[in-house]
């Protein structure tokens, strides 16, 4: 959009998702996103398998592909996976034949730029060149495109030689399309690489800290909500970030933290790394905490009660359920023998049951199959349930008829509001016992 003059093509090794980018209904939900796709797409922007033929033709060539958190061998559970990003770098060393800039824009540890930089090295062609640089990317899901065309910064770490400099310059021209100039921060590789794991711990850092205060609001009468606008008017803390949830989602605090503690445990620097390792902790925590005042609310039993689940997403505005709380909440939920109800207007119903029966979540895949039901409206999932469970924070549980609900319910009827966005004391007027984070 910003850059008419400049052809895009994005290529990836799934042709399933590449078919998807090509259709009229792109393989992922995020506001504003399909009105660009449809302007641009085969204008200056392609979708393509054929990834030999982009890197031959491009100057400047992003890896932004999946960096997970290793799921066997060393550092299983917490080093980042960084295969795809080597296959990437082999696939651009064998097929180039001009010079080329490499930017890492994947989240990656530090020094990561090193090992691209030494497989470029040793497999390219005669007489090609390879600069790679550190451009990691600090959008958030659900504002993604707003994110991006008002960026707070663009962070650029480069080699610090002339060719290292040609080649900020170079990346710098494309964002100076949309971004001021003021705004574009250069550093060195290693900086921009440690910036990145080190933002998303800060705001890690900052969820887990009010939810620990969630705690203390709910055994000393304080209101979490009073708390954070307190804490956060101090202009030296800001009002950002500081809303109590059932934790925090999403598939990039949790990987990227542990990467973090994984990288301190390496550096020998232990201290360090428990530090980091308490905001994980935390989270996890507060998930358990809520799953378990659910189960106990009902009665210390919720076997064979039906449950309704208002969103499942580990956030509003996106189909991404990735580390979505509502998972773990799912799971405790279904492994005390409860059914449930879920309703989440942008989820897949094939994504919930695949999160559902993954072998991570459950060895008992057709129980869970036959103890869950998705609903496309919110009344008829409230029909016959107890409880209502809400973990992620979308306006439109804040805007429904909770009367209507309530009647279609069994009494008691509960409400345990994990983002708290309900108003509790209009629930408690209509009959329903409420349970908020972070307060009494
Ligand atoms: N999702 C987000 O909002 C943000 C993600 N990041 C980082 O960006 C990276 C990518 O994240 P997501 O887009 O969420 O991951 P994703 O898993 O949704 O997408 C990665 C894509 O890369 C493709 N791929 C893997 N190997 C490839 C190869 N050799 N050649 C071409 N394509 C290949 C996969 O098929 C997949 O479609 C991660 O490092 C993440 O930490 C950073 C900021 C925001
Ligand atoms: O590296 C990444 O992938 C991105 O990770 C996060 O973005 P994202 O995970 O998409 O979404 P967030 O808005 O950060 O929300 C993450 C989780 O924290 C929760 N959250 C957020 C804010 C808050 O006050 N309380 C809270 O519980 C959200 O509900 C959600 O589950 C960062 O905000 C981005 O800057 C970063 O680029």
């Amino acid at each position: 959009m910003q850059c008419p003059h400049i052809k895009v093509t994005v290529v990836d090794i799934s042709a399933h998702r590449i078919s998807q980018w090509n259709s009229e209904k792109l393989p992922i939900y995020e506001p504003g996103l399909d009105d660009i796709v449809k302007k641009r797409r085969n204008v200056n922007l392609f979708f393509s398998t054929n990834i030999e033929e982009a890197i031959q033709e491009a100057d400047l060539i992003f890896i932004s592909v999946n960096t997970p958190t290793k799921t066997f061998g060393v550092g299983k559970g917490r080093a980042a996976d960084l295969m795809y990003v080597e296959n990437c770098a082999r696939t651009i060393a064998q097929v180039s034949t001009s010079d080329k800039i490499v930017v890492e824009k994947s989240t990656v540890p530090v020094r990561a730029a090193e090992s691209i930089l030494k497989i470029l090295s040793a497999n390219h062609k005669p007489n090609v060149k390879f600069q790679v640089l550190s451009n990691p990317e600090f959008l958030s899901e659900g504002v993604a495109v707003e994110n991006l065309l008002n960026a707070d910064r663009v962070l650029i770490g480069h080699e610090e030689t002339a060719d290292g400099l040609w080649a900020f310059k170079e990346l710098s021209k494309v964002y100076l399309n949309w971004i001021p100039e003021e705004k574009i921060l250069r550093t060195n590789t290693w900086s921009s690489e440690l910036t990145k794991l080190g933002a998303n711990a800060f705001l890690a850092q900052r969820i887990s800290s009010i939810n620990s205060l969630s705690v203390m609001c709910e055994v000393t009468g304080a209101d979490v909500s009073e708390v954070a606008k307190g804490i956060g008017l101090d202009s030296r803390i800001g009002p950002k970030f500081l809303q109590a949830s059932v934790g925090f989602g999403g598939s990039c605090f949790q990987k990227d933290l542990l990467n973090l503690v994984y990288i301190c445990e390496c550096l020998n620097i232990p201290q360090v790394a428990v530090y980091w390792q308490q905001v994980l902790d935390m989270n996890d925590y507060q998930k358990s905490r809520f799953s378990n005042k659910i189960i106990e609310s009902l009665f210390n039993t919720v076997t064979g009660k039906r449950i309704t689940m208002f969103g499942f997403a580990f956030k509003k505005d996106t189909g991404d359920t990735r580390e979505s709380p509502a998972i773990h909440v799912a799971k405790t939920l279904l492994d005390e023998g409860a059914n449930l109800n879920i309703y989440d207007p942008k989820v897949e119903p094939e994504q919930i049951k695949k999160d559902l029966t993954h072998p991570y979540v459950t060895d008992n895949p057709e129980n869970v199959i036959k103890s869950i039901e998705i609903h496309n409206d919110p009344y008829t999932a409230a029909d016959s349930t107890h409880a209502i469970v809400i973990c992620t924070e979308w306006d439109e549980f804040v805007n429904l008829d909770y009367e209507k609900i309530y009647e279609r319910m069994i009494k008691p009827a509960f409400i345990f509001d994990g983002r708290k966005i309900l108003n509790h004391e209009v629930l408690a007027t209509i009959g329903f016992q409420v349970h908020t984070i972070g307060k009494r």
